[in-house]
């Protein structure tokens, strides 16, 4: 089985995949006269087909066992998605490109604690995966009709490690 040791995620080394949604970036600025700081347009929510519309929502993930089995990504292919966490934790993301018949090679991503990211319409990622306990997100997705899912499973599975030292 292919062994793949989870990264830790940056603005440079996501770029290509999706958007990080944190305060680490350049776009911010001071409103309601100057009692808050705006971090501006860090991912941009699409939702595309039939009746479309983003919505909000909130996830409760159960923690997931690593190292991890991965035999499956999905992908949305009305609209993007966004996984907010609602607790300084981090999370284990897995994004791939496309490939020449599905997706390519798996890519994997350890968050930092608080750190969210966006998929665009069409990512292959993986599912949701908190790490050590329990977390809460904020989800920004299509809403809509029509099948926005599509999972394709690996012909082989990849191990997935988390860096060590990660709780
Ligand atoms: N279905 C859902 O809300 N979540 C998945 O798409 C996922 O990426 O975890
Ligand atoms: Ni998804």
């Amino acid at each position: 089985m292919s062994r793949i040791v989870a990264r830790p995620l940056t603005r440079e080394n996501f770029a290509e995949f999706g958007d990080v949604i944190d305060m680490g970036g350049d776009n911010h600025y001071p409103i309601n006269g100057g009692k808050a700081e705006r971090y501006h347009d860090l991912a941009t929510a699409e939702a595309q087909g039939p009746n479309a519309r983003v919505l909000i929502s909130m996830v409760r993930g159960t923690p997931y066992d690593f190292p991890l089995k991965l035999t499956m990504v999905e992908r949305h292919p009305f609209g993007s998605q966004a996984f907010i966490p609602l607790s300084p934790r981090p999370f284990l993301v897995i994004v791939c490109h496309d490939g020449d018949d599905g997706p390519g090679e798996p890519h994997a991503f350890i968050t930092a604690p608080g750190q969210g990211v966006n998929y665009p319409r069409n990512r292959w990622h993986g599912v949701l995966m908190p790490i050590g306990e329990s977390q809460d997100f904020l989800v920004v997705d299509r809403g809509g009709d029509g099948s926005n899912l599509e999972e394709c499973h690996f012909s082989h599975a990849y191990e997935i490690h988390l860096p060590d030292g990660t709780a």
